[in-house]
């Protein structure tokens, strides 16, 4: 039996200075018109990635881009259509002004907006990789949660964009205060606020979504709150990948990668499988386990949104 063949297509987030995002209807007389995308193309026999790029920009929107990153690379089998090998990229520096060049509407949308637009089936993943940012801090599980707010703070201030609250102090008396602190401060920054486990806490306290255990995602059908909501789930397994997919997860963690403190005693994924499950997911993957900054270039060089961390991101290492 032959492989399937997958048509390479490259596309761009472009993504301006106050990060909103461009998006845009397909052409009138293309198949699909009218749902949205983001602009790109079929990579032409013997181009290179970037290169196709840059002439698809060209082509549909007089831009130049000028500086790009691999964001997401996915594949999807359209039912009555092709199966594509969608290769995306994330795009914040381009020469000229967006221009209209095949009929198709095209607009600039914050990342949560992007969530009510009509877009093509395979997108859902691309639209989340697009809001997501490349580090997710995971706060210290401690006794102290007088602690975060001011971590919380000092990590969005430092450029972390996702911070998933987690600890035993989340059940506290006192949890609530701090949580809605932390969120206020974060969403000044733009920086958004997920709540470990707890749906109905997340819900409660206003946070931006929630992260699942593979088990809790497990038993789950669809998921549990409603985007733009955004929803994470721990993976350690190809298995537990196709669940997190199925539920409609936003996004994963996948580890751990490395031998960490906090899991001494159970064997890491090693780089190799951890780069063969993430390279294989339909969902943004976010790589957990003694990661850190120092990490985020290889992982996107590869096309993996970014790294999750406790220790790795916390601002005052010396506190965790
Ligand atoms: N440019 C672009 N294409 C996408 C996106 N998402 C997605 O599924 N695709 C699919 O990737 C292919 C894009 O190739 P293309 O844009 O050169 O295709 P085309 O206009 O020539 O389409 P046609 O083959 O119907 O004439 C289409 O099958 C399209 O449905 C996206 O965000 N941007």
């Amino acid at each position: 039996m032959s492989a399937k063949s997958y048509l390479h297509i490259v596309a761009a987030v472009l993504t301006a200075q106050d990060g909103r995002i461009l998006a845009s209807t397909r052409p009138k007389g293309r198949s699909m018109s009218n749902r949205w995308e983001f602009p790109g193309g079929k990579v032409e026999s013997g181009e290179g990635r970037w290169t196709a790029l840059v002439r698809e920009l060209q082509e549909e929107l007089d831009l130049t881009p000028t500086r790009g990153r691999p964001l997401i690379r996915l594949k999807h089998d359209y039912p009555d259509g092709p199966s594509v090998d969608l290769d995306v990229w994330r795009v914040w520096d381009w020469q000229g002004v967006p221009r209209a060049r095949e009929g198709q509407v095209f607009d600039w949308f914050e990342g949560d907006a992007l969530t009510e637009l009509n877009f093509l089936a395979a997108n859902t993943p691309i639209v989340a990789a697009a809001r997501l940012p490349d580090r997710y801090l995971i706060t210290p599980d401690w006794g102290d949660a007088s602690l975060i707010p001011d971590g919380v703070e000092a990590a969005a201030r430092g450029g972390v964009g996702l911070i998933q609250l987690r600890g035993a102090w989340l059940k506290t008396g006192a949890a609530e205060s701090w949580v809605s602190e932390a969120v206020s401060r974060a969403r000044a920054l733009g920086t958004k606020v997920v709540v470990n486990g707890d749906v109905d806490l997340a819900r409660a306290w206003g946070a931006d979504g929630v992260h699942l255990s593979a088990r809790a995602a497990s038993v789950l059908e669809q998921r549990p709150m409603p985007r733009p909501a955004l929803v994470g789930v721990s993976c350690h397994s190809a298995e537990e990948l196709r669940q997190a997919e199925a539920l409609g997860a936003d996004f994963a963690t996948l580890g751990h990668v490395r031998t960490t403190p906090s899991h001494p005693h159970q064997p890491p994924l090693g780089e190799a499988t951890f780069f063969a499950l993430a390279e294989d997911a339909r969902i943004p993957v976010y790589a957990i386990g003694g990661m850190g900054t120092d990490d985020i270039p290889c992982l996107q060089s590869r096309s993996i949104q970014g790294v999750a961390a406790i220790r790795g991101l916390w601002p005052e290492r010396d506190k965790v």
